[in-house]
Order: structure tokens, then C-alpha cells, then sequence
């Protein structure tokens, strides 16, 4: 008699035959086609790109399995229940060989909507396909870790008419567990309700994400670009689409993300390394790590941070001094004075207008003004021509007339027309003086500073317009540090608004020049293309981490929401004294501890400033560690062991982190977001050491050493 094959043999057998229907379809591909023929080159195309996601599919076929059958209503409205159908969920839809039925259903499909938002329980569930609502009864949702052609982990988190229909949270709780290296990574099989909401949001929309520490925004916006170039394939495209990420390392970090989904030739960038490209390169960045020191280095009061050039420069107040320099020079860029090259030749100052506002209405400022000033020569030809003046030396001086006369049409670079605001006759009168002085000066170098590019980038548009194609989407993350303006000047690069911003006010560290509520940018919006999300569960850290950092931000005001962990538990915070002498041994020997446990994969000593974190380097490489420093401009991040300055730890997270020095001499009161941002990078460690007095922030909670 032959034993009953268990489920995970079963589900082997069915994996192997969906790994060799795979390896056949790939075989059966062939070679690239390399000749001139333009149909062949493009059906090669399509091969690559089927090839392309079948390696995909070699790699992991599928991460989940969805049994569902579905209820049909007939004419009579009586419930027909179809067949229970396996639906196997991966990365990338596949086909089986040589037909039309499915092996694998892609993770963005409607149907496997399901797999994301079924919550549990006997009711029936339903998803939105392209024909209307489908409805029916989930029988099993079965989650796989398949490496290797082998089912590494097989866990069931809901099956029919067991434990009273209730979901399982192993699965998750188990990829939660599992360490981090140096890149973030695709949540695909584990994607939660709340967050494939998000994912799966319409497109036309400012979709604002207020997240707290961990709650995934970030990955949720990547698998949010992957799914709309899904659902709206041909009619948006990955080269249109740009990612505006706070520095380069980060973007190295998250790059990992988009190519493990299939998706490639998204544009990613920081504001700063677009506007100046946006700029021509017509000015030179200061270097920001000038602001970073200025605002991190030193303590600084609550009047510097509300009086900061940065907010006032990202203020709508001085967008519309802006929109107003600008109508004046529109009104005024015509000339308004008769004009005569030759005797009985006339250009009225309506005829200009008329080519101006009507002909060209469409363009921007400068545009139209170089139309004009074409326009203006090409009526000289041909009135010489229409009235026959064959006389060189009479058509030279006319047509020499006429250069000089559109040569003192106005024309300005969109440099020029800000530097004009801060000094000169028609500087701004409402300027305050420091900011006044100081941008003039830079300006005048050929300089600027960060918080100058949203205004040159935005003039720069209504000047000359967007050289490149208008974004089809832009994903804006920790877009709390970002100012009215800046998002302003983004939205002249789109025909239609389409964008997700992301961020959590309470890590909102870069208060001189980010903004304090979301309401600020969500105003520039109507209300009827904004969407609002919230995020509070957060899946980094365990809850012994999570509700520690609850506790630094308890005592600051204006709405602010705790965190809720996902029930995952680890060792308790550790918070431990240490005197001034033996500070730098008992960070190295807290690290040597940790690296010799063999637990930790990423490990991070988080220091206030950057001048900490280079005593805390050099000590280490004295005593022969190599770690590696994370400076402001860095471009990669490499993982490992890292020392790095708290302000430059945001978006990234590490298994185990040592806040270096959380004494109340580097934490005020006013330094709580900094604390929180610092602690809530640890996914399974988090120790505290301090000099000193602890921080207030801490202070009421209980030390463990
Ligand atoms: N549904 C999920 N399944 C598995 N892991 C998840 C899930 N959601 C988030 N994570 C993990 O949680 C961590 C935090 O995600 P992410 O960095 O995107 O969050 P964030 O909200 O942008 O964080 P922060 O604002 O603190 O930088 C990552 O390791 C991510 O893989």
C-alpha cells in the first residue's frame, strides 16, 4: 500500500513541474536576433522581455497560493458555486507552455488582490476585476520560501473551517526575524491590507503617506511604481517616472528593490541633483554638508529653526512675490512703443502683443519672447520682400536695426531673475536683510544653497519650460523635509498630477526647512485629486524597540501617533552609564560582544554628530576594527559594521544599533525626533549608552544595567 504523499511533497512535485515547464519555455527561446530587420528586432524584443521574466520566475516561481472558488450569479439571481480553484502567486505571471493557462498569476493581477486584503473568516471575499467585482470563498492561503528549486518553508495561514477562519501571522513574523544586509528588499509575499491599499491606489492623485518608523513606506512605493506600470502598461512608462530620494546613499540602498520585481529604467534622483541639472548646470551647489553642521553640529533654539532662510525661501508667500515678478515681466516683455526700420515700415505695439499672448499662448515666458523676437525678423524679410526694396546698404541697416531693437527685449536666465530679487533696484522689499545679504553674496559667486533650488528650479520652468518628457509619476520620499515650493516646482513637470508623497512628520529632523503638518502641501492640491493613507504598524523593529522610542516622542506636542508593533518580541532596550574615560572602550567592547554572539549581520553605532562618529572610527581603526563611516556625501551604502552621524541614519535600518551617547548633554528636549529616528533604525538590538545625565527623553524609564 502507498503512503499518503504529505503536503509538502505534493507541493514539491507540482514546484518541479513548474520549475521544467520554465526551463523548457526559456530553451525555447533562442538566440538573440542581431540583424537590420526592424518587425524581427522588435519581436526580439518581446522574447527578452518574456525571457526576462521567466528568469525571474526560475528564480522563485511563486510565494503564495490562494485557493478560491467562485460564486456566479445566473440570470435568476440563484448562487452557482464553481470549482476551488489553486491560484499560484509570484513575482511575475507565467503562462504555461505552448497554452493560455496560467502556471503563475503576477502579484499585481486583480485576482491576486485577494491574496493581500483577505483578512480571514467564512464570508465571502471579493476582489475588482476589469469586469466588475468577483466574489467567492477563499479556502486556503498558503504561503512558500522556495530557494534553490527546493520549498524551503511551507506556512498555512488560513485554511477553510479550521481555528474558527482565523489568519496566521507566522509567515510574516518569520521574514521580520530574518537579518538585513546592505540593500532593502521587495515584501512581495508578505505585503499587508493596509499597505497593498496604497499599492493599488488609482493613479491620478497627490497621494499623500503619513508613516510611522518602519511602516514600510518606502517599499511600498516601489511595489507601488511596479504595480502601475502594470495596470496602466502603455499608457505610462518607466523612463517617465522619477524617484526624489534625500541623498545618493539612500538611493543605493533602495536600488535593489525595483530590478528584484522586474521593473527597470525608473528615473531616481535627490532634488538637488535634478534642479541643478534642470539649471544647465548654470550654478554650483553649496556643499550641504555646510547646512548639515550648521543645524546638527551645534545646538540650536527653537526662534533659529522658525526664522531659518530655508522656510521662508519655501514659503508659498515668497512663491507668489515670485508669480507676481514674473506676470510684471510678462506684461512688460512686449515693447510697447512703435517701431520703424525704414521709412514706412511699422510694427505696432498691438501686433507684438497680439503674436505674443495669442500665437504662442501656450509656451512659456522666454519661449515666447524668442518667438517673438524670430517673428520680428521674419516680418522684416518680408516686408523688404512685399514691397521690393532691392537696396543692400537700405536692407543691412534695416535689418541692423532690427537686431538691435530685439536684442532690448528682455531675456533672462532663470539665475539672473532670481539673483535680481536680493539686490539691485528692483530687489524684493520684503526680504528679510540677513537673507537678503547672504543669498546675494553666494548668488554672486555662481552659488547655491539647497534651499534656493525649489525657486530656481520653478522660475527655471515658468521661463523656459521642462527640456525633457513631463513626469507620467514622481514618488517623493521623506517628503516631510520638503517645502511647499519644492513640490511647486514638481508639479510644473507633469500634464496631470500623479504622485505618492511619503513621510513621517515625527522624524521630520530637517525642521528648518520641511514643514510642520501635512496640510501645507496637501492645500496645493483640490481635494478631489488628493488622497490621504495613514501607516501607524510598524514592521522593523520588535516591540521592545518600538515601545522605547514610543516614549521619547511621548512628550511632544501636536498629534502625534505611537507606533503599534507587530507582535514580535526580542531582548529588552538596554540603557548604561559610562564614565567619560571609559566611553570609546565600552562602545568598542560593546561591538566585539555583539560580532563574537554572531547574531547580527548589520550593526550600526549611531553618534549626534559627525565630529562624534570620527573619534568613535578612529578609536576603532586604532584598535584594529574596520567600520565604515557614513559621511554626508556619500554615495553607497555598504552595510556591515557602520558608524554614523544620526541625522544621515533616516530610511536606513540595521539588526542591531548602539546609540552612542544618548546623554542630555547631546539630546535636549528639542532633539526628541532626532532620539526617535536614531532608535527606530534597529530591527533586533537597541542599546543605549550616555555620558553624563541621561537624556530627559529617557530618563523615566528603567535601566537595565
Ligand atoms: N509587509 C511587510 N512584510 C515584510 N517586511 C516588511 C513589510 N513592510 C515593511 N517591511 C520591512 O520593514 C522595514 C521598514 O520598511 P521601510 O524602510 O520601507 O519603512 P519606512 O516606513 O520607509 O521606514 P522609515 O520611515 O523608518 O525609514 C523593511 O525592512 C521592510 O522590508
Amino acid at each position: 500500500m502507498s503512503e499518503e504523499k504529505t503536503v509538502q511533497q505534493l507541493e514539491q512535485e507540482r514546484l518541479e513541474a513548474a520549475l521544467e515547464d520554465i526551463e523548457g519555455q526559456i530553451r525555447g527561446i533562442g538566440p538573440r536576433y542581431t540583424g537590420q530587420d526592424f518587425t524581427e528586432q522588435m519581436l526580439d524584443q518581446q522574447r527578452e522581455e518574456r525571457k526576462r521574466r521567466l528568469e525571474i520566475a526560475r528564480r522563485e516561481p511563486y510565494f503564495g497560493r490562494m485557493d478560491f472558488q467562485e460564486l456566479s450569479n445566473s440570470i435568476n439571481r440563484q448562487t452557482v458555486v464553481d470549482e476551488i480553484q489553486a491560484l499560484y502567486i509570484g513575482k511575475a505571471g507565467v503562462a504555461k507552455n505552448g497554452g493560455n493557462e496560467l502556471l503563475v498569476i503576477d502579484w499585481r493581477a486583480p485576482a491576486a488582490s485577494m491574496f493581500y486584503s483577505f483578512t480571514g473568516g467564512d464570508e465571502p471575499a471579493a476582489y475588482e476585476s476589469p469586469d466588475g467585482e468577483v466574489t467567492g470563498y477563499v479556502h486556503l492561503k498558503r504561503n512558500f520560501m522556495i530557494r534553490s528549486g527546493e520549498i524551503a518553508r511551507l506556512v498555512d495561514s488560513y485554511v477553510r473551517g479550521q481555528e474558527e477562519g482565523a489568519m496566521s501571522d507566522e509567515f510574516l513574523l518569520f521574514r521580520l526575524g530574518e537579518n538585513k544586509d546592505n540593500k532593502l528588499r521587495d515584501i512581495v509575499s508578505t505585503i499587508q491590507g493596509e499597505q497593498d491599499r496604497i499599492i493599488r491606489a488609482e493613479r491620478g492623485k497627490a497621494l499623500f503617506i503619513q508613516g510611522v518608523a518602519g511602516s514600510g513606506k518606502t517599499t511600498v512605493a516601489l511595489h507601488r511604481l511596479a504595480f502601475l506600470l502594470y495596470q496602466y502598461e502603455g499608457r505610462i512608462r518607466a523612463e517617465r517616472m522619477m524617484i526624489f530620494a534625500p541623498n545618493r546613499m539612500f538611493l543605493d540602498y533602495i536600488s535593489g528593490v525595483l530590478p528584484e520585481l522586474g521593473v527597470g529604467d525608473i528615473g531616481q534622483t535627490t532634488f538637488s541633483d535634478w534642479a541643478v541639472e534642470l539649471l544647465d548646470h548654470g550654478i554650483k551647489l553649496a556643499d550641504p554638508s555646510e547646512t548639515m553642521a550648521y543645524w546638527f553640529e551645534e545646538p540650536r533654539t527653537m526662534e533659529e529653526l522658525e526664522h531659518a532662510s530655508g522656510r521662508w525661501k519655501g514659503s508659498l508667500l515668497f512663491k507668489e512675490a515670485i508669480d507676481e515678478r514674473l506676470a510684471s515681466l510678462q506684461a512688460s516683455i512686449v515693447p510697447t512703443t512703435e517701431f520703424s526700420p525704414l521709412d514706412g515700415f511699422l510694427l505696432t505695439p498691438e501686433m507684438m502683443r497680439e503674436w505674443y499672448d495669442t500665437d504662442y499662448g501656450e509656451e512659456t515666458i522666454m519661449v515666447k519672447r524668442d518667438r517673438l523676437a524670430s517673428r520680428i525678423k521674419r516680418w522684416l524679410e518680408s516686408e523688404l520682400k512685399h514691397r521690393g526694396v532691392a537696396d543692400k546698404k537700405k536692407r543691412s541697416t534695416a535689418l541692423a536695426k532690427v537686431n538691435a531693437y530685439v536684442k532690448r527685449i528682455p531675456s533672462f536666465t532663470a539665475v539672473q531673475l532670481y539673483a535680481s530679487l536680493f539686490k539691485g533696484k528692483n530687489a524684493l522689499p520684503n526680504v528679510p536683510k540677513s537673507i537678503a545679504k547672504s543669498t546675494a553674496e553666494r548668488l554672486g559667486a555662481g552659488v547655491a544653497a539647497a534651499e534656493d533650488l525649489a525657486p530656481l528650479a520653478y522660475i527655471q520652468l515658468r521661463l523656459y519650460g521642462l527640456k525633457t518628457p513631463f513626469f507620467d509619476h514622481i514618488v517623493i520620499d521623506e517628503a516631510q523635509d520638503y517645502s511647499p515650493f519644492q513640490l511647486e516646482a514638481l508639479r510644473l513637470c507633469q500634464q496631470s498630477t500623479s504622485m505618492t508623497i511619503l513621510g513621517d512628520l515625527q522624524q521630520g529632523i530637517h525642521g528648518y526647512a520641511g514643514i510642520p503638518s501635512w496640510n501645507e502641501l496637501m492645500s496645493l492640491f483640490s481635494e478631489e485629486h488628493t488622497g490621504f493613507f495613514e501607516l501607524n504598524r510598524s514592521y522593523r523593529s520588535t516591540m521592545e524597540i518600538i515601545d522605547f522610542a514610543n516614549i521619547i516622542l511621548s512628550g511632544m506636542t501636536g498629534g502625534v501617533k505611537p507606533a503599534v508593533p507587530v507582535f514580535r518580541s526580542g531582548d529588552p532596550v538596554e540603557t548604561k552609564a559610562v564614565a567619560d574615560q571609559q566611553w570609546l572602550p565600552e562602545l568598542y567592547a560593546t561591538v566585539l560582544e555583539w560580532r563574537d554572539k554572531g547574531e547580527y549581520d548589520t550593526i550600526s553605532i549611531i553618534g549626534r554628530t559627525a565630529r562624534e562618529c570620527e573619534d568613535i572610527h578612529r578609536y576603532f581603526a586604532a584598535q584594529g576594527l574596520e567600520a565604515s563611516l557614513v559621511q554626508s556625501k556619500q554615495p553607497t551604502y555598504g552595510g556591515g559594521l557602520t558608524v554614523v552621524p544620526v541625522y544621515l541614519s533616516k530610511g536606513l535600518e540595521f539588526d542591531a544599533v548602539l546609540i552612542a551617547d544618548a546623554g542630555s548633554a547631546n539630546y535636549s528636549k528639542m532633539d526628541a525626533k532626532l532620539l526617535y529616528v536614531g532608535c527606530t533604525r534597529a530591527l533586533h538590538k537597541l542599546k543605549l549608552l550616555y555620558r553624563g545625565q541621561k537624556s530627559s527623553l529617557i530618563a523615566d524609564r528603567l535601566s537595565h544595567s
